[in-house]
């Protein structure tokens, strides 16, 4: 039987301001915006693997604030969890896997085409920061 693969993501927040990441391969992927992370590996815990990836990714080094309720399923066997985080050391910029980076304030939120998996999770960030989640389109 094949394992679930957790797949673990940063809502890097500068103040009001969240972080998405272009995609830029796989290709079906790549275009969209995300919340930048990766695959936990086997023997890592979840918050290690997401400071690892988003040192990869990123280049920065981030304090991980809470765990964001819930888990989103990905494409089939992979499910999404979120942890809101802050940059302490580094710019957060695009070295692996995205081709650009970008802070969006509140009203920006839905101004850039997330992976559809990804909506419910930006949804559900947005409403443990206290933000009214104003659905994509509305
Ligand atoms: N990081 C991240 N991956 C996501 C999100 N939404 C989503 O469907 N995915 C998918 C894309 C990938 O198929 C998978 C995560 O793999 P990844 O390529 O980012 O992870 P990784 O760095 O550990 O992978 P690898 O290049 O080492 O294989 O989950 C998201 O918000 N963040």
């Amino acid at each position: 039987m094949s394992e679930r693969v957790v797949v673990v993501a940063g809502a890097l927040y500068d103040g009001e301001r969240l972080l998405a990441a272009r995609r830029s391969a796989p290709a079906e992927l790549a275009g969209r915006w995300e919340l930048p992370g990766g695959k936990v590996e086997r023997g890592e815990s979840p918050t290690d693997a997401l400071v690892r990836e988003l040192r990869e990714e990123l280049g920065v080094d981030v304090a991980l604030l809470a765990r964001v309720p819930g888990e989103w399923p990905l494409k089939p066997g992979y499910v999404l969890q979120v942890w809101t985080a802050r940059v302490l050391t580094g710019e957060p910029r695009p070295l692996e896997d995205h081709d650009e980076v970008r802070w969006l304030g509140p009203a920006e939120t839905w101004s850039v085409d997330w992976l559809e998996q990804d909506v419910p999770a930006v949804r559900e960030v947005l409403r443990s920061r206290g933000i009214q989640p104003v659905p994509p389109g509305g």
